[in-house]
């Protein structure tokens, strides 16, 4: 069987009000698009910083292609691309500097860089403003930037929290396609969320569902009202929470946010 770019086993992660996540299972594998969805709080960004190291679990392991991270080499971090955080730019390097300094850190041959960047730039038609200070870039180009800098050098696992955050619409195209490419082409897995499901529903090819730390369920990408299927689902796993809360005779779960 195929080794998974990433698994998450049985991950938990409960803060002091009891949001969090847990008992969190998901793979994302070569060439798949794995896309998370779920309403504010529901836990995604949380997960994601958990697959990449940010955030310890309480119980649950986090392997990259089949390594347990908390042994993982900097070979393993090097082959990742994300973008969870807000863009971490240097607000007085140029846009081109930015991403050569990143490139580097990625282990990309110094020889490479310029063409590393260069390819990049023209894939997310930032040339224009690859010569402007990172801090006088407008949001959009910075997330731009952000996200070149997450793939430039083509690695094998993606993690995106909200990538299409502050794109326009040619920028969304921009990166649905870059996905793609990273995907069909080096076979990379990415794992990405999103609150728009109708462009999910376009690159995706599997969706996973969190409602309140934990995953209800999965949506088809094909189907035919995407929308409708995932409020089903949550509405569904929130009465179901009612319910168990009522019987156990304590107060309906409150709604992280
Ligand atoms: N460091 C933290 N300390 C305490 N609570 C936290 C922390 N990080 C997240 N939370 C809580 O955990 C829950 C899940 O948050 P998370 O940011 O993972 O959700 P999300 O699905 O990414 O939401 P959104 O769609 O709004 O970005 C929320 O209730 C949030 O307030």
């Amino acid at each position: 069987m195929t080794e998974p770019r990433l698994a998450l086993r049985g991950i938990r992660r409960l803060f002091e009000s009891g949001a969090g996540v847990q008992g969190v299972d998901l793979t994302v594998v070569p060439g798949e698009v794995h896309a998370l969805v779920g309403l504010n709080g529901a836990g995604k960004s949380t997960l994601m910083r958990i697959a990449l190291g940010m955030l310890r679990p309480t119980a649950g392991i986090v392997e990259i292609d089949g390594t347990d991270i908390s042994r993982a080499a900097s070979t393993t971090w090097a082959s990742v691309g994300q973008l969870v955080e807000v863009p971490f730019t240097y607000p007085e390097l140029t846009a081109r500097d930015s991403l050569g300094l990143a490139a580097r850190l990625h282990g990309i041959a110094r020889e490479e860089i310029a063409d590393v960047v260069a390819r990049v730039l023209d894939e997310l038609a930032l040339e224009p403003f690859a010569d402007r200070r990172t801090r006088r870039l407008s949001l959009g180009n910075r997330q731009r930037l952000g996200l070149a800098s997450a793939l430039q050098h083509h690695p094998r696992l993606i993690v995106l929290d909200e990538p299409t955050n502050a794109l326009d619409p040619s920028g969304v195209i921009l990166l649905r396609e870059a996905l793609l490419r990273r995907a069909g082409e080096d076979g990379a897995g990415i794992l990405v969320s999103s609150h728009h499901l109708d462009e999910v529903a376009r690159i995706a090819h599997r969706i996973t569902v969190l409602n309140g730390g934990r995953v209800i369920g999965t949506l088809d990408p094909h189907g035919v009202d995407i929308e409708r299927a995932f409020f089903e689902l949550v509405h569904e796993d929130d009465r179901h929470r009612s319910a168990e809360a009522a019987v156990r005779g304590g107060r309906p779960v409150r709604r992280s946010a």
